[in-house]
């Protein structure tokens, strides 16, 4: 069992999260697998970083790792001033639960609880009190003022979607990991959440880091990191789908095929 101490680290900057020299190797001998080299980022608090690369880059195990879904092989990971691995299991959960949010590609809600239901269920499973002004702008921001009664059987995909975002909101967590948030939606509703994702970065001021295969998703973001090979190998501010799409098949010319 690791020591439950808080190690703490300081920036010049603050970041919301930050990898240090992270590592992550999947399997041994033969069957090894580095998915993640020495990774070194930060992201900045109020920001929307897009992840992306070919597939097998590292992407989603990068997430995973930050987020605290998994522990990496060495390095170390910061939500805050917080190290992870300095935390023992049930500061980790907690952790988890008040500092970090989570969207994922499949909409992940609960069948027999209604839209508002869903969204407070984890400030009601952590016994904290829903700030009803909070719920309100969260939820004028993701529009679903006249769906809270619905159950997610009664929503289409993309209001499926608005609800797993709010209740990401919801309890203000310090950084929001979303994993494909759109790969499930049409591009209509896809760019509908990706409008209210930029939004909350915008107007809420929340951090946000999402992993995308598609360039014009990427192109909501304030910054792109592109992965290849467990590493982080370009970064792109102010990123357009062409400009992303460009840089993308380059991939493909030095032979890392997506
Ligand atoms: N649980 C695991 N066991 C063994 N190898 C794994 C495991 N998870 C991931 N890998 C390997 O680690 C590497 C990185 O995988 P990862 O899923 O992070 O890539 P990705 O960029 O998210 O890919 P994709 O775009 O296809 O989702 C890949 O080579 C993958 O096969």
């Amino acid at each position: 069992m690791r020591s439950s101490a808080l190690t703490t680290h300081t920036h010049d900057q603050p970041a919301a999260a930050t990898a240090v020299e992270l590592t992550k190797i999947y399997g041994s001998g033969d069957t090894e697998v580095v998915a993640l080299d020495h990774v070194d980022v930060e992201f900045a608090a109020g920001n929307f970083t897009a992840i992306m690369g070919p597939s097998g880059s590292g992407k989603s195990t990068l997430m995973h790792c930050m987020a605290a879904l998994d522990a990496p092989t060495s390095g170390k990971v910061y939500i805050g001033d917080i190290e992870l691995s300095s935390l023992n299991d049930k500061d980790l959960t907690r952790t988890r639960r008040d500092r970090l949010g989570f969207i994922f590609q499949a909409f992940n809600l609960v069948p027999t609880l209604n839209a508002k239901e869903n969204i407070t269920l984890p400030l009601d499973i952590a016994g904290k009190d829903v700030d009803s002004e909070w719920f309100d702008t969260v939820i004028r921001t993701v529009g679903l003022s006249d769906r809270l009664k619905h159950k997610p059987s009664e929503l289409s995909g993309g209001q499926q979607q608005r609800v797993a975002c709010a209740r990401a909101l919801v309890s203000k967590p310090d950084i929001i990991f979303a994993d494909e948030p759109t790969g499930n939606l049409d591009s209509r509703s896809g760019a509908e959440i990706l409008a209210f994702l930029r939004n909350s970065v915008r107007e809420l001021g929340q951090t946000i880091v999402m992993v995308t295969h598609d360039p014009g998703a990427a192109a909501y973001a304030d910054r792109v990191l592109f992965l290849g090979d467990g590493r982080i190998v370009d970064e792109m501010a102010e990123p357009t789908a062409e400009k992303v799409l460009e840089r993308m098949k380059n991939f493909d010319t030095i032979g890392q095929v997506s």
